[in-house]
């Protein structure tokens, strides 16, 4: 626990220095729950007072942590405990950096309750420009640890220091957004060897990168067929055809109706059926196109006898078959993955997936065998032996008409350039997906830092992220 409130301490106290240049004379609340965490705090808050701080507990339980109260004390800082949540909230505002150390990783389901609930409910409603700065003990209080979930009140952290490793709740939505920048402190402990929740970071991307040896020719780098668009939507078309194109692939075969608009656009497109080594399907395909449904289940036939990776977007996501193997890819976003369940005999909407969505997605892929990659502000991705990885690095701009035809595209030619081995390897296929994810959301950041992007722009930034990342890596 020393470590931990050592580390802790050193965090709130660059928090300080960042806020008022220096540490001496600032002001730190502490929120001081039942057990461990709130004796984190308390032992953090002596650590702090020690350093000239001005350090208030406010004492969220009827018990906090004997020994941390006792250091804090002995150290000259202050305990209140909290009867009146008006005054608490009062306390609270006046800090330049609160401390949430209500609840870590022993929290029970049902979120913050009674006082507790009430005072974060009010402080983090009141968020605005000269409010304290929020430092989490292990895990914002409340969320649920394991699987994300938030099920009552939480104060939205801007750092958050955690203890030993991460914790599967920080990176998975739809708690991941309130875990701001995540500080991992190292305490010696065992852990086990595989961490249940992944987050692929640039190198292990550009690892995962089919990247062309010096006897390769365009079969040997792979042929991605994309079945997508119709008069009504040729831009999907166009846009997975692109993305397939400048992600690098040896060849992009198109199958529907607006080939002459494809190939205006991307001239390397070749229009017609042939070999393929995975296939992109669905992206602006409606279901009442009845060319293109039979495009589709004509190829998902030779997905299921020949094991062609595969690709499951948008309208194709409809024509699945019952089982599929793991290197099919399905790429819904909530909504569709709650008709997917539904279709499936298991009744959701679209906010239960958004509340529950490591679930959900473990549901799909429990169903239908294929890896599921559910979209979102952090994209999931679940497959084979469990394996679950939590992308969050595309900015909040990437949210926008066009963007999933894009990532469908380019996901399909890193299967087409990688399908031996996913094929081989079943674990393999959710880590090139999540790699995917990660270029689809660095290609946003090159083609336009911090501002708004288009689908084109992303799939035009694609040479040039993948060059990037493989030169760093
Ligand atoms: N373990 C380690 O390796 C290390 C652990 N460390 C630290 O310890 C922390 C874990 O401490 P912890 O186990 O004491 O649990 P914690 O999160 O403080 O809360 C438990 C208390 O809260 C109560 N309670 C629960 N849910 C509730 C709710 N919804 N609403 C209200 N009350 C609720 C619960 O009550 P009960 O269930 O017993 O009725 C119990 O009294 C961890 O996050 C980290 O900070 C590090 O220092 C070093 C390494
Ligand atoms: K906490």
């Amino acid at each position: 626990m020393e470590r931990a409130a050592f580390a802790l301490a050193g965090a709130v106290a660059r928090e300080l220095r960042a806020r008022r240049g220096r540490v001496v004379g600032g002001v730190v609340v502490l929120l001081v729950g039942p057990g461990n965490n709130g004796g984190d705090a308390l032992h953090a808050g002596a650590v702090l007072r020690r350093r000239g701080v001005d350090v208030l507990a406010l004492a969220l339980a009827d018990r906090v942590h004997d020994e941390g109260r006792a250091a804090l004390l002995a150290a000259g800082g202050r305990v209140l405990v909290v009867d009146d949540v008006d005054i608490a909230v009062d306390r609270a505002r006046g800090a330049d950096v609160l401390v949430d150390g209500i609840l870590g990783i022993g929290a029970r389901a049902g979120g913050l309750t009674g006082g507790a609930g009430a005072l974060v409910e009010r402080l983090d409603a009141s968020r605005d420009e000269g409010a304290p700065v929020v430092v989490a003990v292990d895990t914002p209080s409340g969320i649920g640890v394991d699987d994300g979930s938030v099920s009552g009140p939480v104060l939205r952290a801007d750092r958050t220091v955690t203890f030993g490793g991460s914790k599967p709740g920080l990176v998975l939505p739809p708690a991941a957004h309130l875990t701001g920048v995540l500080e991992v402190v190292d305490l010696g402990l065992a852990l086990p060897d595989e961490p249940a929740v992944v987050r692929l970071e640039d190198r292990d991307a550009a690892a995962l990168w089919p990247v062309p040896g010096p006897d390769a020719h365009k079969y040997t780098r792979g042929v991605v067929g994309v079945v997508a668009g119709a008069r009504r939507y040729p831009g999907a078309a166009v846009l997975a055809t692109s993305a397939a194109v400048l992600a690098g692939v040896g060849m992009v075969r198109y199958l529907g109706d607006v080939g002459d608009l494809v190939v205006a656009r991307r001239p390397e497109v070749v229009v017609g059926p042939g070999r393929v080594q995975a296939w992109v399907f669905g992206p602006g395909v409606s279901p009442d196109d009845a060319a293109q449904r039979r495009r589709i289940e004509h190829a998902f036939e030779g997905v299921l006898h020949r094991g062609e990776p595969a690709v499951v977007d948008a309208g194709a996501l409809e024509l699945l078959p019952e089982h599929v193997p793991t290197h099919v890819v399905l790429t819904p976003h909530a909504g569709e993955l709650a008709r997917l369940l539904s279709d499936r005999g298991h009744r959701v909407t679209r906010a239960e997936v958004e509340h529950h969505p490591l679930r959900s997605a473990r549901l799909a892929h429990e169903l239908t065998g294929a890896t599921v990659l559910l979209k979102g502000h952090v994209t999931l991705v679940v497959g084979a032996g469990g394996a679950v990885y939590a992308q969050a690095a595309a900015p909040a701009w990437l949210a926008t008409a066009g963007a999933g035809d894009v990532l469908a595209g380019l996901l399909g030619a890193m299967l087409a350039g990688r399908a031996d081995d996913v094929v081989e390897d079943p674990t393999l296929t959710a880590a090139v997906a999540a790699a995917a994810a990660l270029v689809h959301g660095r290609a946003a950041d090159v083609s336009n830092p911090g501002g708004p992007v288009t689908a084109r722009g992303v799939a035009l930034a694609l040479p040039e992220t993948v060059r990037a990342l493989l030169a760093d890596a």
